[in-house]
């Protein structure tokens, strides 16, 4: 007999054809995203789970007795409780690695937008106020030889790095738990305390895990040590930020201006003062969002829900559990 597994999202056809050959499978039919407690109600005798971003905590897991796997379809996994995970023996896994070009690249996008102010520019052109001679307030600023400062090192920072240290020509510097020799020596890197890439970066990255050390992260002081002319760029999760602080420091041009992939909720409110201020480029959390990336992470999500399934090791179990399943 298959496993019965519940998927709580739309999937590419590949995944979900793979998926229908190994396992029953039952499907959120929506209205719109499922939330936890709707998972709780759904999750019934399914021995694996499928989501994206859905928060999986205890009373998800205690209402699906049978559960065996969660499989996370992203790369961050700050919607699992870990513990709860561990206490109940059960895995999880996500989808590292088939997204890091295309994240990167989505780093660079905002980077760039914003340094050379793309989309307010576009709507000028747009609104028929392109006049002849362009007015210095509108001139952006330079990328090529700047300083990058990267926070989180990992493996898309790493990617970013390569991009605008060979494309870009920029010094690039980081800050991560544990220095990195071999990526400083390939790369070019400079590593820095967080302070001193603060304090000297024109662009500053932010790519860590959402985790408790990491929760606002990017609090005011942190704002006040960039320099007036440097721009922010979020691409890790929004609480890494205290957003009112982004938008102190941007009112008050402590920094000249900031690129948003992520935000402390999302969808952001509408009425949200960061999408009134054209010095900041806000994207709907689209970075690993092409059609082909998209499909590989599901196809990642697919096979690490059907290894743990059929007693094979899942390639990709979050780092805090393997110890636990390998
Ligand atoms: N905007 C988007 O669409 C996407 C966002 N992400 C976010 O990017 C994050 C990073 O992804 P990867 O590079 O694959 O992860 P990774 O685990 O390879 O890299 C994260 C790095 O951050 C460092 N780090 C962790 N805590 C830290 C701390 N307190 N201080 C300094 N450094 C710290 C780690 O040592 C590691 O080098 C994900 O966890 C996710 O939240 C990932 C993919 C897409
Ligand atoms: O993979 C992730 O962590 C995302 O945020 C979406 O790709």
């Amino acid at each position: 007999m298959k496993p019965l597994v519940y998927i709580a999202r739309e999937l590419p056809e590949e995944a979900a054809e793979f998926l229908e050959q190994h396992c029953e499978c039952r499907y959120w039919q929506g209205p719109g995203d499922i939330t936890d407690a709707k998972l709780a109600e759904e999750v019934g005798e399914a021995e694996g789970l499928l989501v994206t971003g859905t928060p999986i905590h205890e009373k998800v897991l205690a209402a699906g007795p049978n559960l065996r796997v969660v499989a996370n379809l992203s790369a961050g996994y700050n919607n699992l409780d870990l513990q709860a995970l561990k206490e109940r023996r059960i895995v999880a896994t996500h989808t590292p690695y088939v997204l890091d070009d295309t994240v990167a690249d989505l780093a660079m996008a905002l980077l760039l937008a914003s340094a050379r102010r793309v989309p307010e520019l576009d709507r000028l052109v747009k609104a028929g106020q392109w006049k002849k001679g362009m007015d210095a307030e509108l001139y952006g600023l330079d990328v090529h030889h700047k300083r990058l400062g990267i926070i989180g090192m990992g493996r898309i920072g790493e990617v970013v790095a390569r991009r605008a240290s060979l494309g870009f020509e920029m010094d690039v510097a980081y800050y991560n738990r544990r220095r990195k020799p071999e990526a400083e020596e390939r790369l070019g890197l400079t590593y820095c305390g967080l302070e001193e890439l603060l304090s000297t970066s024109d662009f500053v990255l932010l790519l860590t895990p959402l985790t408790p050390e990491t929760r606002h992260l990017m609090d005011e002081a942190q704002f006040k040590l960039m320099k007036q002319n440097a721009v922010f760029i979020n691409v890790s999760r929004g609480e890494t930020v205290r957003e009112e602080a982004l938008v102190k420091a941007l009112e008050e041009k402590w920094i000249a201006g900031a690129g948003l992939d992520v935000y402390e909720q999302e969808p952001v409110s509408p009425d949200h003062p960061l999408l009134r201020m054209d010095h900041v480029v806000t994207l709907p959390h689209i970075g690993s969002a092409t059609a082909e990336t998209r499909i590989n992470m599901a196809m990642s999500a697919a096979k690490n829900l059907v290894n743990a399934l059929t007693g094979q090791s899942p390639l990709d179990i979050v780092p805090e559990l393997r110890p636990y399943f390998l």
